[in-house]
């Protein structure tokens, strides 16, 4: 018989699945549609669990932030041109907040698209992906998916994690390839995501920096969190005795109760401080770029950076001790001089931090607990703070505007990387997807604190959270509107453009897809409810109507807000 006759085959299709199965993948979040139904039919029947979205951009969030909780790429499949573009947003907010993510999209063939013969749904994808992501790729022959496959996941997780786009032609799927050879193809990345160790110089200078210090303080960010060095972050700030303050991404790596915490004093930490030594936080606009009456006199900060990035230094202000290196090497090797050269910050300081973080929290403390008709943003917020402190491992998602900045200061964090929210850009919508990713990267309940604006960007994706049944408990906090529930046409012939249909029942829509919808008033039924969901595992929509007179325009940020000064005649 002739050899060839029986001679194994393989395809690409299969090659992706086995290339992806091969470095670990065990979840891929997509939509179907031309050209890459079958992929993830076939990726579904080979074990890895795909999880099917209403739209594009949701599943692109839930790959990212399963990227940052698991420190391997999340993966998004999509189609080509739209699906792919409703993707990009998820994309592009990836590689903004450093999670580690890549976008699968099948494309058209390079012969038509580069002669523009106006192909089915025809596109240059991978021109129009690479100025959103870290990096971006396209394989064109099977014998190269191994190779792609690989060069993606390394872009993804080394150095500063991001978001990568790999772009599939349709033919490519179907080519195919003799078994042996298809095999001998696939790469297993070894060390993707490599330590990158500081100098010891580096370290030496940071130290020294840090002894001159009267008034430190530690900022711990997101990439603080993402590193997953947890204890060695725990050690820096109680062997230094420096206070912290975590970016909202951070709460939790220590406990928001924590002695040391400075959360609640963030502003007198801020401006007081004199040396400030950055962990995985960038003096981007949520730390005012580093300058203004925000950080006190001018010049009057030395800065110490632990970034991954050489280039993020003197990025906003000069940076006197930058550490270059993995923040786990970083942390460790400064570990080793701390108390030794270092001794702890003089009392006075701390407890300055501790006199007005105490302060702040009784003023707070004085607006949760109302068990008021019509709930406002604290007394609803006052119900969720007690929960969370009582259900510590649950995960929290959170988006708004008053929703999301004040349920910050509200709801205390006690574990690392359970608060997961609009991060660097201030992004709506990435609830649902973040929600989906969360229960089925760890298992955990999820509590979505959601404004009913931010809600509304991903809302559809209540059914596919039914659909896989997944422990997910959304809170909508409806205020009938953006930031508030009041605005009106000065016209008298529309609604105002802010605010929407009066008393809607969000409840309602998980009711559609067989979920728990309970509509709620006081924050006693509002902890009732959420306690009942949490018990039980079931999707929930609990409707949490909310004063509309309620809060304040964008939140804390509405000095973002440019204002006319033009007075109309
Ligand atoms: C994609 C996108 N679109 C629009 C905005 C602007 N925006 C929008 C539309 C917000 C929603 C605020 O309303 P909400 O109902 O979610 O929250 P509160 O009413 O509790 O403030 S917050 C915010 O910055 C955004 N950040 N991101
Ligand atoms: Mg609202």
């Amino acid at each position: 018989t002739d050899a060839s006759v029986h001679q194994e085959l393989t395809d690409g299709f299969n090659l992706v699945i086995d290339a992806l199965k091969l470095n670990g993948i065990e979840t891929i979040y997509g939509v179907p549609g031309i050209p890459i139904t079958d992929l993830g039919r076939m990726a579904q029947a080979a074990g890895i669990r795909v999880v099917s979205f209403r739209h594009e951009q949701h599943a692109g969030n839930a790959a990212a932030i399963a990227g940052f909780l698991t420190k391997k790429p999340g993966i998004c499949l999509t189609v080509s041109a739209p699906g792919f573009l409703n993707g990009l947003t998820a994309l592009a907010n990836a590689t903004t907040n450093c999670f580690p993510m890549i976008l699968i999209s099948g494309s058209s063939e390079r012969e038509i698209v580069d002669l523009q013969q106006g192909d089915y749904e025809e596109m240059d994808q991978l021109s129009i992906a690479k100025p959103l992501c870290k990096a971006a790729f396209r394989v064109l022959h099977a014998e190269d998916i191994g190779i792609g496959v690989a060069r993606a996941i390394r872009a993804a997780v080394s150095g500063r994690p991001g978001g990568v786009y790999l772009d599939l032609p349709a033919k490519l799927l179907s080519q195919t390839l003799d078994a042996e050879k298809g095999a001998k193809s696939l790469i297993k990345v070894i060390d993707p995501a490599p330590a990158q160790i500081p100098a010891p110089e580096a370290v030496q200078r940071a130290i020294d920096v840090l002894k001159t210090a009267k008034k430190p303080l530690i900022v711990l960010g997101k990439g603080a969190a993402y590193a997953q060095c947890d204890d060695a972050i725990r050690q820096l700030v109680e062997k230094s005795g420096i206070p912290f303050v975590p970016m909202s991404m951070a709460k939790g790596l220590l406990p928001d109760t924590h002695p040391l915490s400075a959360g609640a004093a963030r502003s007198t930490a801020l401006k007081d401080s004199d040396v400030v030594l950055l962990v995985g936080a960038r003096l981007n606009w949520l730390l005012s770029h580093g300058k203004g009456k925000t950080w006190g006199a001018p010049g009057s900060k030395k800065f110490i950076q632990i970034d991954i990035e050489p280039k993020e230094m003197d990025s906003n202000v000069e940076i006197v001790a930058p550490l270059v290196g993995d923040i786990g090497s970083c942390v460790n090797a400064l570990l080793g001089h701390i108390n030794a050269d270092c001794p702890p910050p003089p009392a006075e300081w701390t407890n300055a931090i501790v006199e007005k973080r105490n302060a702040n929290i009784a003023k707070m403390a004085t607006k949760l607990g109302k068990n008021s008709i019509p709930m406002d943003f604290h007394s609803a917020l006052g119900a969720l703070r007690t929960i969370i402190e009582q259900r510590p491992d649950a995960i929290l998602v959170n988006e708004g505007a008053n929703t999301l900045d004040l349920a910050r200061g509200v709801i205390n964090m006690y574990q690392p990387r359970k608060r997961l929210d609009v991060g660097t850009w201030g992004v709506m919508g990435i609830g649902m997807g973040f929600a989906v990713a969360a229960a089925i990267e760890t298992g955990k309940p999820v509590l979505a604190v959601e404004g009913d604006s931010a809600f509304g960007f991903s809302g559809m994706e209540v059914e596919t959270i039914c659909r896989y049944n997944l422990p997910v408990c959304i809170v909508v906090f409806n205020n009938n509107g953006i930031y508030r529930g009041t605005d009106t046409d000065p016209t008298g012939r529309d609604p105002g453009t802010t605010v929407f249909v009066k008393d809607s029942r969000y409840d309602k829509m998980m009711e559609a897809f067989g979920g728990v919808g309970v509509h709620v008033e006081t924050p006693d039924a509002l902890s009732r409810a959420v306690n009942e969901a949490m018990d039980s595992g079931r999707p929930t929509l609990i409707n949490a109507a909310i004063d509309p007179e309620a809060g304040s325009e964008s939140g804390n940020i509405g000095n973002l807000n440019p204002q006319s000064v033009v007075k109309k005649k």
